[in-house]
């Protein structure tokens, strides 16, 4: 009997650049197993799963496939022997039915659908999961899709399912359902490799798992000898004290408020939002997925231009136009930092300076280099952007540490009202920490922030104000520190604090 399903030994892979992303990397994954893979950003993790799944080849070291030496020479070849790999960015074919993208990566003729209905739904029953075949992908919600791309996997027979942050975009219910899946697969001999940074989900779904620090694997074994404090120190390498809340910083309520936001209203989902943040004020939309939370700030930014309603900043009033909302100190960092795009052809000191070429070149025609270059330098320390300088090519980043250069473009042009669309989603949670300190450090200048997150644990940790969004709507207000996640959660799902719901 096998009892190691796929094995790496002493594996390395250094790239042509001449960074050394896997150092002699050991991991053992048993059949059926749930094998968390965890680190910070740059750590190696998405370099070790495109080893196993065969996008990479690795530059030292031994892979083993059921005991047999594994060279993969393609993704193809991984797959047929029954790797499958879900990458964050579930590339499915929205155009496509759901029975024709579950079939798309499987041999044969899928257009035949008769008997793939019928295999469907043995996949569907073995998964407990019920969904329309019929139905079209780009009309499902991320958690559905994701378990279409599940689906996908297991058509093409896979004994491993390797997952690149599966849960990044759900919503907790979604989460569930995710959970319920990977167990019962697993419960049938499937094996995952699951890569998250939700630490709380690694210690709940897993039954082994992995740390690596700095390319090498620092920590390997069961998951039961593990918590959060322990992970979190190998992941770091020290302690760390993540999203601690801190006594609310006081602030004026004699001062005039900042950003003041009047019967604010859009198609896109806004309907008659009114609410004003004072300097040194961090106020939280707090909201599920899909109540309207990151439509109320693109609207604020003027990015909506069906949006109607009044901003002001300062008591000016801004134009609905997000040159004019720069133009008044407005800063917007998008919850999409993929599609916001880097300039790959840059480095990243040219990306972060991209946004803010006028206040760097201080009246002459050409920004200035060194200016330039200096807040890269900064971003790069205050980000713990984890690269060889400010001179590197952003294609070369991992995930997590792109998002922090995007997010970096933001931060240093002088803005005084933010607005944060998930600014941590994605980063680890040493970053995580950092980033957070950075937006105190915000109002501490008098700046005001807005800020969504789906995890209402931060947003308490960093806000002094909370505003509930559902449907759209502002359905409550509460400060920081009267409130809790519990209460808060409560009411984006539609109970008020007594647990009844809200008549509306
Ligand atoms: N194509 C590449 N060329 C050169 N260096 C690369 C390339 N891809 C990744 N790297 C480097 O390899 C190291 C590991 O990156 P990797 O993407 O594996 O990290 P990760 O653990 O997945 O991080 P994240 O949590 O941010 O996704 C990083 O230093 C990264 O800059």
């Amino acid at each position: 009997m096998v009892t190691t399903l796929l094995s790496l030994e002493g594996v390395g892979k250094t790239f042509p650049s001449g960074t050394v992303a896997l150092r002699d990397v050991r991991l053992d994954v048993r059949p059926g197993s749930v094998h968390g893979l965890v680190g910070a950003n740059g750590a190696g993790k998405s370099t070790m799963i495109k080893v196993i799944a065969g996008a990479h080849a690795p530059t030292a070291g031994t892979m083993r496939w059921k005991g047999e030496e594994a060279r993969w020479r393609n993704p193809g070849a991984a797959r047929n022997a029954g790797i499958a790999t879900i990458m964050q960015h579930v590339p499915l074919a929205p155009a496509l039915t759901v029975l024709e993208n579950v079939f798309l990566g499987s041999p044969g003729p899928w257009r035949l659908q008769r008997g793939r209905r019928a295999e469907l739904d043995r996949l569907l029953d073995r998964v407990g999961y019920a969904i329309d075949p019929d139905a079209e992908v780009a009309d499902l919600a991320i958690g559905e899709r994701q378990m279409v791309a599940i689906l996908q996997a297991l058509a093409t027979g896979a004994e491993l399912v390797v997952m690149d942050e599966p849960t990044a975009s759900l919503a907790d219910a979604e989460r569930q359902v995710v959970f319920d899946v990977v167990r019962r697969l697993s419960a049938q001999g499937t094996a995952f490799l699951y890569v998250s940074h939700f630490l709380d989900e690694v210690l709940d779904l897993t039954d082994q798992v992995t740390v690596l620090r700095d390319g090498t694997v620092v920590e390997s074994g069961a998951t039961a000898a593990y918590d959060e404090d322990r992970l979190v120190q190998a992941i770091v390498g020290r302690d760390l004290l993540a999203a601690e809340r801190r006594a609310p910083t006081p602030v004026e309520t004699g001062r005039p408020p900042l950003l003041t936001v009047r019967g604010l209203d859009s198609p896109a989902g806004v309907h008659e939002v009114s609410f004003e943040v004072r300097p040194g004020e961090v106020v939280g939309l707090a909201g599920l997925l899909g109540s309207g939370r990151s439509e109320i700030l693109h609207a604020v930014y003027g990015a909506d231009p069906r949006a109607r309603g009044e901003v002001l900043v300062d008591g000016r009033r801004v134009r609905r136009r997000p040159r004019a909302a720069v133009a008044a100190g407005m800063a917007l960092v998008p919850e999409d930092r993929n599609a916001q795009g880097l300039v790959g052809a840059f480095p990243i000191w040219k990306n972060i300076s991209l946004p803010d070429l006028c206040s760097l070149a201080s009246g002459r025609a050409l920004p200035r280099e060194g200016a330039e270059r200096r807040r890269a330098v900064r971003a790069i320390e205050d980000l713990g952007i984890v690269c060889p300088g400010p001179d590197a090519a952003v294609t070369e980043l991992s995930g997590g540490n792109a998002q922090k250069v995007v997010f970096g473009k933001w931060l240093y042009g002088g803005a005084r009202v933010f607005l944060l669309d998930e600014p941590t989603a994605g980063v680890d949670v040493g970053a995580k920490a950092d980033i957070l300190d950075l937006i105190r450090g915000f109002t501490a200048e008098s700046g005001a922030v807005l800020i969504v997150s789906s995890e209402f644990e931060e947003l308490l940790a960093v806000a002094t104000r909370v505003l509930v969004i559902r449907e759209g709507r502002v359905v409550a207000e509460r400060a920081a520190h009267e409130t809790s996640e519990e209460e808060l959660l409560m009411l984006a799902n539609g109970f008020d604090g007594g647990g009844a719901p809200d008549a509306d």
